[in-house]
This record gives structure tokens, C-alpha cells and sequence, in this order.
């Protein structure tokens, strides 16, 4: 039986990740496509309830080893129960975030390394990659500016780290950019959002025909 396609969608906070996401599991699904969303942490039951526990604003005290291991747990499941058994039925798995959110938060910008998460998320995931990653580009100012702007989204944990966190999470992604040229593709995601949707639609479409 053919194997499904496993994209991943990865940036800073606010980079607009979630809203071109959905729109293409929308719009490739109207198109025939056979897709199935879903994001990390989170995804499924066990995950959601690990997601709860890292992003609690009162969880101050979260040493940042905890964190990076609570991270590769959620993944671990949400992998086994709900993205492996899509990929098997040849599904479109269009995933926000996964592995390089750990590398650039936890390992860049937490400075726990970037080969040492790689590790631990490497016993999760047992060499489970993505075939493509979008990485979606933004000045952390301009993100945080567009999450603010919206106080109906909830504001976890991460996101009330100060400007030069975020500023140092860009600075990983540049950096695993810089190494996994061939898997990640970086889209410009301060155009607006048609734009940004039309970047995203083209490379994965071109994914899925390489595929075919
Ligand atoms: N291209 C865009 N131009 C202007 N506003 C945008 C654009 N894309 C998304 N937004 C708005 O910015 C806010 C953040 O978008 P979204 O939740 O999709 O970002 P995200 O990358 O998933 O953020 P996070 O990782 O923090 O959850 C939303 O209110 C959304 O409507
Ligand atoms: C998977 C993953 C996520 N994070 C961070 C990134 C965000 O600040 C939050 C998740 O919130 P979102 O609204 O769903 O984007 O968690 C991280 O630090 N490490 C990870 O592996």
C-alpha cells in the first residue's frame, strides 16, 4: 500500500503557523486531497493533558530539562496513536510543529544544545522525519505584536518569555535552516495571509506530486 506524506509546519510564535495550516487542510481537502491536520503538543488525549502541564502560566518553576522531556513525551504518543496510523493509511499529515520547535526552543534558545535534544527526541521518535518542513519566517517583535493584538488566543507559558528568547528561537531555526536545506523551506510570513497560503499551497503541492 502507497505511504501517506508527513509536512510539518514550524516558526516563532505568531508566525501564522495554525492559520495557513488549517487553510490548507481546508482547501486541499476540498481539492480531493486525503488530509488529516494536527499539531504538537497536543493532537490527541494523553498529549493535550502533557500540553496543559508545560504551558500552565503558573508552572514557574519547570526546569528547562523537565520541559524538553514533557515535549519529546507528548510527542512520542501523539506519534504512535494518531501520526503513524495516518501515514500507514496514506494520508496528507499536516502537522504543527514537531522535532525543530525542540531543537530551536529547548536546545537554541533554552541553550540545553541543539545535539543533545536531538537525543532525546531521537528515543521518541526513532528516526521518524518529516518529509518537507515550512518554516514560517517572522521578526519576533511583528509575532508577539500579532498575538497580542488577538487577546482571545490564550497565552501560555512560552509565550510570556521576554523578546530576546523569541529572538533567540529564530536564531535556531536559522541555524537548523542552515543544516536541513534539503527538508526545511522558508516562507516570508509577514505578507498577508493569501500570500503566505499561496507559498505554502505550492511547495506542498510539489511535494505531493514528487511523491506520487
Ligand atoms: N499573514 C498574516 N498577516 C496578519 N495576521 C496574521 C497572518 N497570519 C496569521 N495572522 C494572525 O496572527 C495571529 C497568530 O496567528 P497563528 O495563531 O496562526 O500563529 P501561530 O504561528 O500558530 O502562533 P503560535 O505558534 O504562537 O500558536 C492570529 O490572530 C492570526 O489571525
Ligand atoms: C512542540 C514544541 C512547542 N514549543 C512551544 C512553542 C509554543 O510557544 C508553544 C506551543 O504553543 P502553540 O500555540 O501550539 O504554538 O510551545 C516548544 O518550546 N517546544 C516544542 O517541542
Amino acid at each position: 500500500m502507497k505511504k501517506g506524506i508527513f509536512i510539518t509546519a514550524e516558526g516563532p510564535d505568531g508566525a501564522g503557523k495554525t492559520t495557513i495550516m488549517k487553510l490548507l487542510g481546508e482547501r486541499l481537502e476540498a481539492e480531493g486531497y486525503p488530509v488529516m491536520l494536527t499539531r504538537e503538543p497536543g493532537g490527541i488525549e494523553i498529549a493535550e493533558q502533557i500540553r496543559n502541564v508545560i504551558l500552565d502560566k503558573s508552572n514557574t518553576k519547570m526546569d528547562a530539562r523537565t520541559e524538553a522531556l514533557l515535549y519529546a513525551a507528548a510527542r512520542r504518543q501523539h506519534l504512535v496513536e494518531k501520526v503513524l496510523p495516518a501515514l500507514e493509511k496514506g494520508l496528507i499529515v499536516l502537522c504543527d510543529r514537531f522535532i525543530d520547535s525542540s531543537l530551536a526552543y529547548q536546545g537554541y534558545a533554552r541553550g540545553l544544545g541543539v545535539a543533545e535534544v536531538f537525543s532525546i527526541n531521537q528515543f521518541a521518535i526513532e528516526g521518524m522525519m518529516p518529509s518537507l518542513t515550512l518554516y514560517f519566517d517572522i521578526e519576533s517583535e511583528a509575532g508577539l505584536e500579532r498575538i497580542n493584538r488577538h487577546k482571545d488566543r490564550e497565552v501560555n507559558r512560552l509565550d510570556l518569555e521576554n523578546l530576546a528568547f523569541h529572538q533567540k528561537v529564530r536564531e535556531g531555526y536559522f541555524q537548523l535552516m542552515k543544516d536541513h536545506s534539503d527538508r526545511i523551506f522558508k516562507i516570508d510570513a509577514s505578507k498577508s495571509i493569501e500570500e503566505v497560503y499561496q507559498a505554502a499551497e505550492k511547495k506542498v503541492k510539489e511535494m505531493i506530486h514528487q511523491a506520487d
